[in-house]
């Protein structure tokens, strides 16, 4: 079709010269062939263009749906498109749930803007500090994967353009539409789709705002409903292992030994092991055993689910918390010596090492009055045999990448089943406060690394039981302005003060001991 020519003839303009005096018709005649090819192009798309807005204005839905089909497959067939487009939905299945793939889709792209991209959105994500930027309807973002180009479009489908018989009015449907040319198909259907997956999960998960479950509430109705829910708050702690106080190897083989658990998905799937570890960690009151899990939880970005193993009714209860706890998590039992058919023993413990005696008894006698009423009411029956089932059953292998720890201070009471190897893999103990780890205390409280002070306070500690949370408490400046020495020294006073409270205490174990021997010395004569 000569079009140019055509028009030059129709216009009378063959003949007339233009502003610079040169003869327009030869302009003409030398336009290049592929103007004409976009000059008839853009004709036949007009046509067509034309032809569905008549179609779309006067054709009943169900013969406009059957038009456009042949129209598309007319429109390929003129001009071969050489691009694959796949769709990926906001909300699938019957009941609309949210695509977990859109889900990731998002992330991955939110980690994608180019510097010009001009319709962006910001969302307050979990993370209600932070907003996170996304790329808007009908923006494109493009991708490189492997030398191969990718281009991302998020699109709708209008629900007011679906007519529908329904009251209520259709919710559009977002999508994100990738394209890419049919030469890279293999690529995108065998890796990279897979690898946008992958990325976008991670990146969610590392975005997230961690939580903490917990099953006991302290609320009576948790414990009489039909399930046990777990309820949760954000986790805010801000312990980590920085801030540990203990010694410097030991801390660095607990901090290698968890990040190779994360790493070793393929390991553990290798060697046919569930993808969980246990840690038992143990020691006196005060010696850092909760403060280890949150900086474990911070140093893993894991959630943590705090189980209150005296407020689950029973062994079923306690599979269905566990079906529901999500992976990349810590489960924690809190002094399991109290928890399973001990319940209060430790409490009860510790006010015996108390002078007044008397009282003692009395409060005794409430707690066990109080724990009495309180069993009745809970009947937790869970019983040893479901906890191993918990930690190593075959439920527990559901989610993967878990922790558990129990924690106790009386290592010594617990059943020797529950803590062997492949229930708990690695016991830490965490004891009285060497030198090591008063100068981590020291740092962390007083921003001081060397004093005068340190010299005698390593004396001192050496022969002092001293827990690091009492430590703590001594170098924890009294009023803003309290120079660091002060706190250096109430911390000697109270290490004096505990030396002579152990001297006065061997000497009397000393007296004690010399009046047992006499007395069977008395007795055998
Ligand atoms: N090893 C430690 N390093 C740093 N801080 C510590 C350490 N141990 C204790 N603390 C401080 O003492 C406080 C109490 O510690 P934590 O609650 O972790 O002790 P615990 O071993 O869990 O005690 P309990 O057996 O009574 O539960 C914490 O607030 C923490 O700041
Ligand atoms: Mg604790």
């Amino acid at each position: 079709m000569d079009f140019t020519s055509t028009r030059s003839k129709k216009n009378g303009t063959s003949n007339s010269n233009d502003s610079d005096g040169r003869d327009s018709r030869a302009i003409v005649r030398r336009r290049p062939p592929t103007i004409e090819l976009l000059a008839s192009t853009s004709s036949t798309l007009a046509t067509i263009m034309f032809t569905w807005t008549i179609i779309r204005q006067y054709c009943p839905h169900d013969l406009r749906q059957y038009l456009h089909r042949y129209l598309n497959k007319f429109i390929d067939y003129i001009y071969p498109n050489p691009y694959v487009r796949i769709a990926i939905y906001e909300f699938v299945g019957e009941r609309l749930n949210r695509s977990k793939a859109f889900a990731a889709v998002e992330s991955y792209l939110s980690t994608k803007l180019s510097d010009d991209a001009k319709r962006l959105k910001a969302e307050v994500g979990d993370n209600k500090n932070n907003f996170s930027l996304n790329i808007d309807e009908y923006e494109r973002i493009t991708d490189e994967y492997e030398n191969a180009e990718f281009w991302w479009t998020l699109s709708k489908i209008s629900g007011s353009a679906k007519k529908s018989t329904s009251l209520y009015p259709e919710p559009d449907r977002r999508y994100y539409q990738l394209k890419f040319h049919k030469k890279h198909r293999n690529l995108v259907t065998e890796s990279y789709l897979k690898h946008v997956l992958k990325e976008g999960r991670e990146i969610k998960v590392n975005r997230r705002q961690r939580k903490l479950y917990t099953n006991g509430t302290g609320n009576r109705l948790t414990i009489h409903r039909q399930s046990t829910m777990w309820s949760e708050v954000y986790f805010e702690h801000p312990a980590n292992f920085d801030t540990i106080a203990m010694d410097p190897e030991k801390k660095h083989e607990i901090v290698e030994d968890l990040l190779t658990f994360r790493e070793s998905k393929d390991y553990y799937a290798r060697i046919g092991k569930a993808w969980k570890r246990g840690y038992l960690l143990y020691g006196p009151p005060g010696t850092g055993k909760s403060t280890m899990i949150a900086a474990m939880a911070n140093l893993l970005n894991y959630d943590v689910y705090d189980l209150e193993l005296t407020a689950v009714k029973d062994n079923t209860e306690l599979r269905k918390l566990l079906i529901e706890t999500t992976s990349k998590s810590i489960i924690v039992i809190e002094d399991i010596d109290c928890s399973l058919e001990l319940t209060g023993q430790r409490k009860i413990k510790k006010e015996e090492s108390s002078k007044d005696e008397e009282k003692v008894k009395e409060k005794e006698k409430l707690i066990k009055e109080h724990l009495k009423k309180e069993e009745e009411e809970v009947k937790s029956r869970v019983t040893l045999s479901g906890l191993l089932n918990f930690i190593d059953g075959i439920w527990s292998a559901c989610g993967g990448e878990r922790l558990i720890v129990f924690t106790t201070n009386h290592v010594e009471k617990l059943d020797p089943a529950l803590i062997r190897s492949g229930r708990m893999d690695k016991h830490i103990e965490l004891s009285y406060c060497t030198f090591e780890a008063f100068k981590v205390l020291s740092k962390n409280y007083l921003n001081i690394e060397t004093h005068e002070l340190f010299e005698e306070i390593q004396e001192l500690i050496k022969e002092a039981k001293i827990t690091p949370a009492d430590v703590a408490e001594n170098l924890m400046p009294k009023s803003r302005q309290e120079a660091a020495e002060n706190s250096l020294r109430r911390l000697i006073r109270s290490l004096e003060e505990l030396k002579r409270a152990a001297e006065i205490e061997s000497t009397k174990e000393e007296k004690r001991a010399e009046k047992s021997k006499e007395s069977k010395i008395n007795s055998c004569s």
